[in-house]
């Protein structure tokens, strides 16, 4: 039973030890070369490989076609590490050990594992030659129970339940989209779902309608637990699958599937697969921390013009309120001893009118007040005695309760003609004065005497 198999911490450790002490390289990035694909490690620069057998801890790798080495090397660099040669669990090796590997990467400080592989198709639209970015898989052992992550779960490396939607990272097979598009063999690619079977045999007429009709796009016999564990561990992971051949899902074709095609498609395809590989890896070199600190630039530049467009709009508020008030008159009322205050603004043609009916309203309380008898009476004197005065003024007493702020412009004609109508008292003058020195529109006690 593969569940009761333990690979202690220690023993990824040792591994990862081992190799960082035959190694300079740092990777970030991490590359299983597929089927037939082992040349994508050919144009690492500054090479260090070591055979899978000379690796303490390593499975060893028995397909052809799979060189069983691991190399490091620069791209652009930029260092990774590259398996020419993955472990699959046909061969003999349980799911354990077949991601052995990554939990090793992942302690040597990768942090995007790109996989691919070579694969059947069964999608109408995957020609042999045509290149399938790995948008989801169907891990169909992983569906019945075997699964890498079976058995005592390792809390260093990852939760015991870890989720595997959006495993395939959208950025970088947004980015592939994009990088052959510039290529010119954006035809030769498209997304889909890879499904993992057992293996070593390939499907039977039955399997391959019934892996149709599930929606499976291209089918082989790896990769889904490498993702799971690498998704597991936190690692970025992006997939490739070159469509080896197509899967026979009629009994009226004759053709039949064989590994010696498969390898050969892998080999004619090998430079496109490169290329696309390399570009990819470019950007998934950058590490997360760049990536993270180019999120956090982002972040601030966006709140601080979010800020700046704020500042603008609370400056046109204000002018355009200034704007607005500027030609109304503003009066402004006190009431009693309580702090109760009532601003009112007026066109200034309007507020002579209110004035007045406020005024009205006023006299008739101060007549019923019998406190307010005296100055009543006095003021009201000086009202009545002179009919002929077209604007009403002020009682005494109101002008503690009442005033009036004119537009500016007004203000300073008012005040002339005040000044030139009826004489003010000094000390209303002086107010005149003190108040239009202000800033804001200047107030100009209407109560002359
Ligand atoms: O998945 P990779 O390793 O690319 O290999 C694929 O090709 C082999 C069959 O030809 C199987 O191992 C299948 O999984
Ligand atoms: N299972 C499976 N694996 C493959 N690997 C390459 N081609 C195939 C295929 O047709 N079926």
């Amino acid at each position: 039973m593969h569940s009761k198999e333990q690979i202690g911490h220690d023993e990824y450790q040792n591994t990862a030890d081992w190799l960082m002490s035959h190694t300079k390289h740092r990777p970030l990035v991490a590359i299983i070369c597929g089927s037939g694909l082992g040349m994508l490690a050919d144009t690492l620069k500054c090479q260090d490989s070591f055979d899978y057998s000379d690796i303490p801890g390593f499975p060893q790798s028995t397909v052809q076609g799979h060189a069983g080495r691991l190399v490091f090397g620069e791209l652009k660099g930029k260092s990774c590490v590259c398996m020419q040669g993955r472990f699959h669990m046909y061969e003999g090796h349980s799911l354990l050990k077949t991601t052995f590997p990554i939990r090793v990467f992942k302690l040597m400080g990768v942090e995007t594992l790109i996989v691919t592989n070579a694969a059947g198709s069964l999608a109408d639209g995957l020609q042999p030659g045509d290149i399938m970015i790995i948008k989801d898989h169907i891990n169909f052992l992983g569906l019945v129970g075997l699964n890498p992550l079976c058995g005592p779960n390792d809390d260093k490396f990852g939760p015991r339940f870890p989720a595997m939607s959006g495993c395939y990272d959208k950025g970088l097979r947004s980015l592939l989209m994009e990088i052959a598009k510039q290529m010119g063999v954006a035809d030769l690619v498209q997304e889909g779902v890879y499904a993992m079977v057992g293996g070593p045999n390939f499907e039977t007429i039955a399997e391959a309608k019934l892996l149709h009709r599930l929606g499976v796009d291209a089918v082989g016999m790896s990769t889904a637990p490498e993702v799971v564990v690498a998704t597991h561990c936190g690692l970025r992971v992006f997939g490739l699958s070159l469509i080896t051949n197509k899967v026979v899902k009629s009994y009226e074709d004759s053709e039949s599937v064989n590994h010696e095609g498969v390898l050969e498609v892998g080999r004619l395809r090998s430079h496109t697969v490169q290329q696309l590989k390399n570009k990819v890896q470019r950007t998934a070199g950058m590490s997360n921390a760049m990536a993270n600190q180019q999120s956090i630039d982002l972040l601030f530049i966006s709140l601080l013009i979010l800020f700046l467009v704020l500042v603008v709009l609370i400056v046109l508020c204000w002018v355009f309120r200034h704007f607005k008030n500027r030609n109304l008159t503003e009066m402004r009322i006190s009431a009693g001893q309580l702090p109760l205050r009532m601003v009112i603004r007026t066109k200034p043609e309007h507020a002579q009118q209110f004035m007045d009916h406020l005024m009205d309203r006023f006299i008739f309380q101060e007549e019923t007040g019998p406190d307010c008898e005296e100055a009543f009476t006095e003021e009201h004197e000086q009202v009545t005695s002179n009919p002929s005065q077209s604007q009403k003024v002020i009682p005494k007493k109101m002008s503690q309760w009442i005033s009036m702020a004119l537009p500016p412009r007004q203000a300073r004609k008012r005040e002339m003609t005040l000044n030139s109508r009826s004489p003010c008292t000094d000390q209303s003058q002086a107010e005149i004065h003190a108040l239009q020195q202000q800033d804001e529109p200047q107030h100009a006690l209407s109560s002359c005497h």
